[in-house]
């Protein structure tokens, strides 16, 4: 029997951390926002204003070309997400963003020069960010390490990823008619239902709505937008590597009716060959090792080859555990 779980939906104001206030309050708010809601919003981050706008007028040019023009870029995707058939209300472009890759984005093929110099530099201001921010995390966890997470995805071979989505404005004819209460918003899902596979997602989205995070199953949160802000969410591999105390919470994105919305998520990927394991300080007898150990290139090879919205990180779960 096929049970349908109606959805809630509850608008929610995220935890905002401001980088520029006293430290140790800044790593308290951020270990408390990512075991609550594994998502918050930075602000004061100083990645300059300026650096994001001509990413973002790029960006913008770039999905405004014809489709057939937009084609011949093999970094760019339309509908589908991945390779197992999931399908979306979107169109993507997604880039390797290790520090290498960055630094010959002028040799990408027909890439617009204006636009590889704008995602260059924004690139470095977002890895350095993530950086500062797993830096954070690791003082707040009281790990003696500061730099055990931010050096993973600092290394020259770290596994990093760009990704510019864009949701052109849909009506949902089905709903037009059905149903016009306000609380019944008619809206396509544009990103389906998932969790961010690596350590750290550093999301920046236009002033469109559309993001939605899930605290509880069949709940769904509408995230306001905040340009002035980076949306930072926590990736499965930074739940093992804190065994299970911050957690990788489900989000999806879904399409404004009138307006376009863009987003770019850097997501911060360790080396193919990092052992993803929680430091010692993060296991103890009250709370024993929820995961077993693996590398990344273990983690990426299952992740890809399961649909969007698959629990990978519960394959990678302890028999024993109780949770
Ligand atoms: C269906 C898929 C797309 C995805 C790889 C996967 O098999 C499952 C995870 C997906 C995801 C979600 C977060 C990021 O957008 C992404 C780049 C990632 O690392 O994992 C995408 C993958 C993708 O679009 O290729
Ligand atoms: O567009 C968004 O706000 C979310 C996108 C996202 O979750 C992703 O790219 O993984
Ligand atoms: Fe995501």
């Amino acid at each position: 029997m096929v049970v349908i779980r109606s959805e809630k939906i509850l608008p929610i104001h995220l935890p905002v951390v401001d980088l520029s206030t006293e430290r140790s309050m800044v790593t308290k708010l951020i270990v408390k926002a990512c075991e609550e809601y594994g998502f918050f919003n930075v602000i004061n981050h100083g990645v300059p204003c300026d650096t994001i706008a001509k990413m973002e007028e790029a960006a913008f040019d770039f999905f405004a070309k014809p489709v057939a023009q937009k084609k011949q870029l093999p970094l760019y995707g339309c509908k589908n997400i991945g390779f197992n058939g999931d399908m979306g209300e979107i169109e993507y472009l997604l880039l390797s963003a290790t520090p290498s890759s960055i630094a010959h984005f002028n040799n990408i093929s027909n890439m617009p020069s204006n636009f590889s110099c704008s995602v260059s530099a924004y690139t470095e201001g977002v890895r350095e960010l993530a950086c500062e921010i797993l830096e954070l995390m690791a003082e707040g966890l009281g790990v003696p390490d500061r730099w055990f997470l931010s050096r993973l995805i600092r290394e020259v071979d770290s596994d990093s990823v760009l990704r510019f989505n864009h949701y052109p404005p849909i009506l949902n004819k089905d709903c037009k008619d059905r149903d016009k209460s306000p609380s019944h918003n008619h809206t396509k899902v544009g990103f389906g239902e998932h969790s961010d596979p690596q350590i750290l997602t550093i999301l920046r989205s236009n002033d469109v709505g559309g993001l939605q995070i899930s605290l509880q199953d069949g709940v769904w949160n509408p995230v306001a937008p905040d340009p002035s802000a980076f949306c930072v969410n926590v990736g499965d591999l930074l739940q093992v590597m804190t065994n299970g105390r911050f957690v990788s919470v489900r989000h999806r994105a879904v399409t404004n009716s009138h307006k376009s919305r863009m987003s770019v998520a850097y997501f911060g990927g360790p080396p193919l060959d990092a052992c993803i394991v929680a430091p010692s300080v993060m296991v103890t007898p009250q709370r024993p090792s929820l995961f077993k150990p693996f590398t990344w290139a273990e983690y990426k090879k299952v992740t890809y080859s399961m649909r969007l919205g698959e629990r990978r990180i519960d394959l990678f779960r302890n028999c024993t555990q109780l949770d």
